[in-house]
């Protein structure tokens, strides 16, 4: 959908129609999932994209909620997408399930549909996407099957020991949020998400922020990056 809406700032760009609706994809899981979907009325607008990165626990969701509060942006957790599929038993959420309790990473193409459909069913065009890509796999995929690449990246940079704490003492109930997990999850982290950050690097889209500190502390350093980008 994308309609425009009132409140739309100058963070999003109309010179070019997103490819979002157009790609043609042919891995099978792909076809399971695009088959429930019907046909996506043309978008208007392209929407900015914000990929939010960060270790496990290191604050990405808590963040997201306060630039979604200021800056009016929809807030796509990838891993808020997998658990819902899990609940909503879908035909591959026993393997979602599977892969979260070991820590590793769901296919990417499952994972970019899902992001897709949300996208699709917004009426915003302005979004955060959080917790992915979680490897230069996962990048190439929304970049092939999107045709996009983010406008920004959000990397919150924090201390394992912190990391490791915070999740502890999350206390939502998640099937991840255990030490063996944990573990695992900090070692794909380690493994697959450095060159995905070391990219955005590169092409200057990175912004590094230190995690450590209050939420407040925090946010004040993410909250310039969107209002420089809203003037
Ligand atoms: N700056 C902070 N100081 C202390 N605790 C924090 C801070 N930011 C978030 N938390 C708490 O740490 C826990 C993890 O935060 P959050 O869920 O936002 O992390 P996340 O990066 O989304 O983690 P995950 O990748 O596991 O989803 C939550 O219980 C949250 O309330
Ligand atoms: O793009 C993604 C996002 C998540 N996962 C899996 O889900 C868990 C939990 O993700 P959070 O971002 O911490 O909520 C993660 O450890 C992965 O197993 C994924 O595979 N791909
Ligand atoms: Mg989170």
């Amino acid at each position: 959908m994308w309609r425009r809406v009132a409140s739309l700032s100058p963070l999003v760009s109309r010179s070019k129609p997103s490819k979002l609706s157009q790609e043609a994809c042919t891995f099978k899981v792909w076809e399971s999932f695009s088959s429930e979907s019907h046909i996506p009325t043309p978008p208007k607008v392209t929407p900015f994209i914000t990929f939010v990165l960060g270790g496990p626990g290191s604050g990405k969701g808590t963040q997201c909620a306060k630039i979604v509060e200021e800056f009016g942006f929809t807030h796509i957790s990838a891993g808020d997408l997998l658990r819902r599929e899990i609940a909503s038993n879908s035909a591959y959420g026993s393997v979602i399930l599977s892969t979260i309790r070991e820590g590793k990473i769901v296919p990417s193409q499952v994972t970019v549909q899902l992001i897709r459909k949300e996208m699709e069913s917004s009426d915003n065009d302005k979004f955060l996407i959080d917790g992915f890509p979680r490897s230069e796999e996962n990048r190439e995929a929304f970049e092939q099957i999107i045709g996009r690449e983010p406008n920004v990246v959000l990397f919150f940079d924090c201390p394992e020991q912190e990391m490791v704490k915070r999740v502890l003492n999350r206390n939502q109930g998640r099937v991840d949020d255990n030490i063996d997990t944990i573990k695992k999850r900090l070692e794909i982290f380690d493994e697959l998400n450095w060159p995905v950050i070391n990219h955005y690097s590169k092409t200057r889209k990175l912004h590094k922020i230190n995690a450590v500190g209050t939420v407040d502390d925090i946010f004040e350093k993410v909250r310039p990056i969107f209002a420089a980008l809203s003037k």
